[in-house]
């Protein structure tokens, strides 16, 4: 198993909104990943009952969940919920809660207490509402991908409505992405706003590749989420956006 001295970064960039940590390997990004997240759970359960977590979905996360579930944590005291879901049911071997199970819900995180986004004979309405009652309680650390077009969770550029979305008071809105590119064959989604992310106490964005990296330099020269969402990872309010890249 890697140390911590074997996941330091390569290279380091700190600004006031935006700390990003390039990586030499794969590896090393997984286990560094894992290796944030668990340190902010453990802090969090030293000082409250319970902590939380939330997770996107997409290709990118799963080797950080799977090295996440390897940690020692009291995981029967952690929430894991998602940061956003497409409108597909919990085992559907596309949504977002799939992957969750599949890669961080195993080994010592089995425990963990999931709570997912879509449930059987559930409408969208009935689902949003039910996140925005959990999001009542903080998250702890909130993990985010982009895509290639700049989204971030379930809010695409060129969406109907996004800077309503964006401005929204609810943490959770439902999202109709028709004519979306980046939504792929799942335009109907829930999606984590600003309001959502604000409270958090930690935020990471997992993203790897070229083309994202200089996609979020671009996106570091501007300030308007509705021309990039991913905008949104460090112009909302509260705490530094930490980014963890490689090739
Ligand atoms: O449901 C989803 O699609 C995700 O939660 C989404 O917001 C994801 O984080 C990005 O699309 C990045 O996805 P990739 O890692 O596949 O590029």
């Amino acid at each position: 198993m890697s140390t911590r001295d074997d996941i330091l970064p390569e290279a380091e960039m700190a600004g006031p909104r935006v700390h990003f940590l390039s990586y030499q390997s794969a590896e090393q990004w997984a286990w560094a990943g894992a290796v944030v997240l668990a340190g902010e759970l453990r802090r969090a359960l030293e000082q409250r009952p319970r902590a939380r977590l939330l997770l996107s979905g997409g290709s990118t996360p799963g080797p950080v969940y799977r090295a996440l579930a390897r940690a020692p944590l009291d995981w029967d005291r952690i929430d894991v919920a998602l940061v956003d879901e497409r409108w597909l049911q919990p085992d559907d071997p596309d949504s977002n809660s799939h992957l969750v199970r599949t890669t961080l819900l195993q080994d010592k995180a089995e425990s963990a207490r999931f709570e997912t986004l879509t449930r059987p004979g559930r409408s969208i309405e009935q689902a949003v509402a039910a996140a925005n009652l959990h999001a009542s309680q903080v998250p702890d650390a909130v993990v985010l991908g982009m895509g290639d077009d700049g989204h971030t969770a379930s809010l695409f550029p060129g969406l109907r409505g996004l800077e309503q979305l964006l401005a929204s008071p609810n943490a959770y809105v439902p999202v109709d992405a028709a004519g979306c590119p980046g939504a792929g064959p799942w335009p109907r989604r829930i999606s984590l706003t600003p309001a959502g992310l604000a409270p958090s106490r930690m935020r990471l964005l997992l993203i790897r590749g070229e083309h994202k990296r200089r996609l979020f330099e671009q996106a570091m020269d501007g300030d308007d989420p509705v021309e990039l969402p991913i905008r949104m990872a460090f112009t909302t309010p509260g705490t530094r956006l930490r980014v963890h890249w490689c090739a």
